[in-house]
């Protein structure tokens, strides 16, 4: 693990508007990047010099196909990896410098506390024979050390806060539909007032309206102050709640720019984001041709270029994030 700096300026974050270095900057992440060092001695580049900021009220959405690197992403903010990963770069969240934190810092300062995990499935993250009122009580006597009369009045607090209703805080999960086990998850998380939620997939395998209502109360949890990192390949659900989108594709972020760029017009600049949306079963329904390189056997160029129908001879060399894209021939940017 290399020592990575404090200091998290400037901020480098393409595609970051002014309002967003201008408000209470919570999460600052530069040149982060996480290897696997296999059994075999290879490599396996998960994340590959992210950078990008996040502010308190905000939500970053970061989307891409399955195994580009976002769960490994989340994993490196909450400490959370295995023990063959190796970081670099920074990531600061509220002043604390995340990569290379000793466990007891996170443990202690971090989970929970600075970030707030709302988990992708919430039954399996509640402890089964535990009741959600037990567990919003112990966690508030962890987090706060609020004891009592004192301990239950908080989990109301955090309950009522994530819209879970009182009345059921008696039932164990495998009582809950879909919905309130989000809710009591959120509850969970809500609990330490992180100033950073982070959610990894928090809509897998609800239907549309539980989507929409999830999405809906990560929004309002986000306009409370809260800064939101929503890590999902539902780009539906990323509309919904975004201020902006941040693409991965093996392991690198390959646009940074506003939801209402990327969803609304002139749409997104990377050849592998306009398809990402071109895919959806609303717009033109035509999938990406081909499939996402091993990030064990990366090209040393572009990665997308093998994939791509505007690839040339200088997509042999890796295009550098700027002006908040990362392509060769990416779409002009209208505001130059
Ligand atoms: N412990 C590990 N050792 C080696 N490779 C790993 C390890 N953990 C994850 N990877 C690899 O890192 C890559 C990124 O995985 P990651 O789970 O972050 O993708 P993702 O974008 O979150 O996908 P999904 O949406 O399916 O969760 C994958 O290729 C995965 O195989």
């Amino acid at each position: 693990m290399t020592a990575p700096s404090t200091d998290p300026s400037p901020a480098v974050g393409a595609g970051t508007p002014a309002a967003t270095s201008a408000a209470r900057r919570v999460l600052a992440v530069r040149g982060l990047s996480v290897r696997f060092k296999m059994r075999d001695g290879r490599h396996v580049a998960a994340v590959s010099d992210a950078t990008f900021d996040l502010a308190a009220g905000e939500c970053l959405a970061l989307v891409g196909e399955s195994g580009c690197g976002k769960s490994v992403l989340a994993s490196a903010l909450l400490g959370l990896l295995p023990a063959n990963a190796r970081t670099a770069g920074s990531a600061v969240v509220d002043g604390v410098e995340l990569l290379g934190a000793g466990e007891r810092t996170l443990a202690r300062t971090v989970r929970g506390r600075r970030i707030g995990l709302v988990p992708q499935s919430p039954a399996a993250h509640l402890t089964p024979v535990r009741t959600v009122g037990a567990q919003l009580a112990e966690t508030v006597s962890a987090l706060t050390g609020l004891r009592g009369t004192e301990a239950r009045e908080a989990a109301l607090t955090a309950a009522a806060r994530a819209a879970f209703p009182a009345g059921h805080l008696d039932r164990y999960p495998h009582e809950l539909s879909g919905g309130l086990a989000q809710r009591a998850a959120t509850a969970i998380a809500l609990v330490g007032d992180a100033p950073l939620l982070l959610a990894d997939e928090p809509t897998t395998g609800l239907d549309r309206e539980l989507v929409d209502h999830t999405a809906d109360e990560l929004r309002r949890h986000a306009d409370e102050g809260r800064a939101l990192l929503l890590i999902t390949h539902d780009l539906a659900a990323a509309a919904r709640t975004a201020d902006r989108v941040a693409v991965m594709y093996a392991g690198r972020i390959v646009e940074v720019t506003s939801a209402e760029a990327f969803f609304g017009g002139p749409g997104p600049r990377h050849p592998y984001a306009r398809g990402l949306l071109n895919a959806l079963p609303e717009r033109e329904f035509a999938p990406i041709p081909g499939l996402p390189p091993e990030l064990g056997d990366l090209p040393a160029g572009c990665a997308f270029a093998p994939r791509c129908a505007r690839a040339d001879d200088a997509c042999t060399v890796l295009p550098r994030l700027a002006g908040g894209v990362a392509c060769h021939h990416a779409e002009e940017d209208p505001h130059v």
